[in-house]
């Protein structure tokens, strides 16, 4: 589903992902763990293309993104954009529209489907995340926990292929964490493909079908979660896992 192959970025000069390299297969639940600036939004960000990369290929659902470092066309990026849902630390709703509004703004744009059939498929979503009696609400009326599962089914909503998650509870207080992780718990178990970023290392060892550590912008060990947290083989792995 997702391959991604020698990814270099710099910023300022300063290289921040130095070779990266890694796959997703379909109906995987990969969680990308490691210390704060180690790379993982910038990686998670290039793949969407909210970062341009200086070198190296990214391919998703067998179409490239970008190959030896050149760009495809931009309607080429824009249709792999489509197959890829985002969900962010601070939710990124728009603030003047309402819950429902928020699902359906693009799927409408994009002409996914019927103005019914979007409306339909809105209500479906939110009561999925347990938010069908908070169609009409504003943003600001919400909860930090309600707002990221909105954005979780706003994301939904153009059907994508690959869910990304950027550290999605980080801006929770600790007792909202639980009904977003419980979310991307039922859609891990409904085989949705997802890249997620994360703290929560219980989430990761409970959801996860593989943990990939990343330090310094390179990747140093990937493997099950029971390899990576209960016997890691690399030094800057171990040290990590103790300060969590
Ligand atoms: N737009 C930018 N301009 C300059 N430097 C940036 C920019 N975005 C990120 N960086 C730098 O790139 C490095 C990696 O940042 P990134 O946010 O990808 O790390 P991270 O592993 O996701 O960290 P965290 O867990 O704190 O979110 C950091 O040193 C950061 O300061």
């Amino acid at each position: 589903m997702l391959r991604v192959e020698n990814v270099k970025k710099s910023f300022d000069g300063e290289l921040i992902l130095k070779n990266i390299r890694f796959t997703v297969n379909k109906n995987e639940v990969v969680a990308l763990i490691g210390p704060s600036g180690s790379g993982k939004s910038t990686m998670l960000r290039s793949l969407v293309h909210l970062e341009t990369i200086d070198d190296g290929e990214i391919y998703i659902d067998g179409e490239y993104m970008v190959k030896n470092g050149k760009y495809g066309k931009p309607q080429q990026i824009r249709n792999i954009q489509r197959k890829l849902g985002m969900v962010f630390q601070h939710f990124n709703l728009f603030p003047h529209l309402t819950v429902r509004k928020n699902l359906e703004l693009a799927p409408k744009l994009a002409k996914l489907d019927t103005d019914e059939a979007i409306s339909q498929r809105s209500e479906q979503l939110l009561e999925k995340v347990g938010l069908g009696n908070r169609m009409d609400a504003y943003p600001s009326k919400l909860s930090g926990g309600q707002k990221q599962r909105v954005a979780i089914a706003r994301a939904l909503m153009m059907k994508p292929k690959l869910m990304l998650f950027d550290e999605p509870t980080s801006a929770l207080d600790p007792e909202l964490t639980g009904e977003v992780l419980s979310v991307m718990k039922e859609l891990a178990a409904e085989q949705m493909t997802m890249v997620v970023v994360t703290h929560e290392m219980a989430f990761a060892k409970e959801v996860a079908d593989r943990i990939i550590f990343m330090d310094r912008g390179e990747i140093v060990e990937e493997g099950t979660p029971d390899e990576i947290f209960q016997n890691p083989q690399n030094e800057r792995t171990k040290a990590f896992l103790k300060r969590m």
